[in-house]
């Protein structure tokens, strides 16, 4: 891994504080609803304005996920898409010129399969900034910090409303950004979030220099801007997945296929900060 791909994301964070601009990270499910398709729409993330991207790795067993991006999963993993092949959609999104960059966003089992000595050496190989695990194991996250710190990988660590005690322990040692998850419960638009949201993102702040950013339920305009306005970024997913499933039947019809990636495009356009 060259620390010039890590380096991607910090130099992102450091442009973006300069210009007084929080950072917008959607997620998408890759391989939704096929690999081709990903990539298209990972370039109109970044027309639209997005900053980095999370590839979701579609899995079986999504704990953490709500109903759309359970769906999103259940369609990509029709097409027979598993962690390798997600990393070369980075690996291609970048031959294409793409200059985001990408946190790999997937759950411990997958990454277990592929064994951490495959799984570190394909991530410098693919360009991949960042990496996410919602379920990672709390005995197993020290070998994790360290491997992905050798691998110059940012492991970007969860932080829950619930955390409070623990936000010191769990944000030392981390690298690229804190993740704050704004509500309990599972990924999914939400009208409201949790009571005392912006204290404890705030005592986040307090307790780390990393660029602090925020997901979970955020899915308007009005949402993203109010927590641009505390953090250094702000994660859509669920209302992104949404609008390609509501897209799928324009994106899988070539003759109306460009008109499906523009209601993309033009949705996360109208999201950014
Ligand atoms: O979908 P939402 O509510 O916009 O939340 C972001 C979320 O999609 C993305 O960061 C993510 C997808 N699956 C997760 C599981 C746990 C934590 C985070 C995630």
């Amino acid at each position: 891994m060259t620390t010039e791909t890590t380096n991607r994301m910090d130099l992102t964070f450091r442009r973006l504080k300069e210009q007084g601009r929080a950072a917008l990270i959607p997620f998408l499910t890759v391989g939704d609803p096929d690999l081709e398709t990903s990539l298209a729409i990972i370039a109109e993330l970044e027309a639209a304005g997005a900053d980095i991207v999370e590839l979701g790795v579609p899995y079986s067993d999504p704990l953490a996920d709500g109903p759309v991006i359970q769906r999103a999963s259940s369609r990509a993993l029709r097409g027979n898409i598993h962690l390798r092949t997600c990393m070369e959609t980075a690996l291609k999104a970048r031959e294409s010129g793409s200059e985001l960059p990408f946190i790999l966003f997937t759950y411990y089992n997958p990454v277990l399969q592929m064994g951490l000595d495959t799984f570190f050496a394909e991530l410098n190989r693919h360009e991949i900034s960042g990496l996410i695990i919602p379920d990672l194991p709390v005995e197993e996250s020290e070998e994790m910090r360290t491997r992905s710190r050798d691998a110059g990988i940012n492991l970007i660590p969860l932080v829950a409303p619930t955390s409070s005690e623990r936000i010191a322990k769990i944000v030392s040692g981390a690298s690229g950004f804190v993740y704050c998850v704004s509500s309990l419960g599972v990924t999914g638009e939400r009208a409201s979030f949790h009571e005392g949201v912006d204290r404890f993102i705030e005592s986040v702040r307090q307790a780390t220099d990393l660029p602090v950013a925020v997901g979970f339920g955020i899915s308007t305009p009005e949402q993203v801007a109010r927590f641009a306005k505390i953090c250094d970024g702000v994660v859509v997913g669920s209302a992104i997945v949404r609008k390609i499933e509501e897209v799928i039947i324009l994106l899988e019809d070539p003759a109306k296929r460009a008109e499906g990636l523009l209601q993309i495009r033009d949705f996360v356009a109208q999201l950014r900060p």
